[in-house]
């Protein structure tokens, strides 16, 4: 295998950050242009940078991307999924705790969904949704 097909099958490691209000509506963004499937909807996050801690890259691109201190969040799911442009390795956060307002630092809309109605999503985001769902209704109830 050459050099280049090898680096293009490593895996890239992904922090994603799933913010959930009380009332268990959650925040998407959308990916500003110049990214690969810009226009698309997805749950804020960025890649992981070398030797750079999960939950601490999480909250650096929350902080960098949309001026948000995540307080606390809890690792919820792992999904792998190989796109043209790369294979990722998507770590989901969920998170109860945090400080401040979403900013549009990089140019992106934001949207606070109960049930997630926004279209295009991101392929490897799509089948998530079932099981926060299952969540969001958890909290509804209590
Ligand atoms: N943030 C996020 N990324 C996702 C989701 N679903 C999904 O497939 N991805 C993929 C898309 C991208 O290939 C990758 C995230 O990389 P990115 O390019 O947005 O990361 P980044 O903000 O660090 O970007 P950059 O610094 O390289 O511009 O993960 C999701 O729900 N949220």
């Amino acid at each position: 295998m050459s050099e280049i097909a090898a680096k293009a099958k490593r895996p890239v490691d992904v922090a994603v950050g799933i913010l959930m209000r009380p009332d268990g509506d959650v925040l998407l963004a959308q990916r500003p242009p110049g990214k690969p499937y810009e226009g698309y909807w997805e749950f804020p996050g960025g890649k992981v940078e070398s030797g750079e801690d999960i939950l601490a890259a999480l909250k650096r691109e929350f902080l960098e991307e949309l001026g948000i201190r995540i307080i606390d969040a809890q690792p919820w799911c792992g999904v792998e999924h190989v796109y043209p442009h790369a294979h990722v390795r998507l770590h989901f956060f969920i998170s109860h705790q945090w400080e401040g307002e979403p900013q549009s630092l990089e140019g992106q809309a934001f949207a606070w969904q109960g049930q997630v109605a926004v279209e295009p999503l991101l392929p490897a985001t799509i089948p998530l949704l079932s099981y926060l769902g299952l969540l969001q209704d958890d909290l509804q109830a209590a």
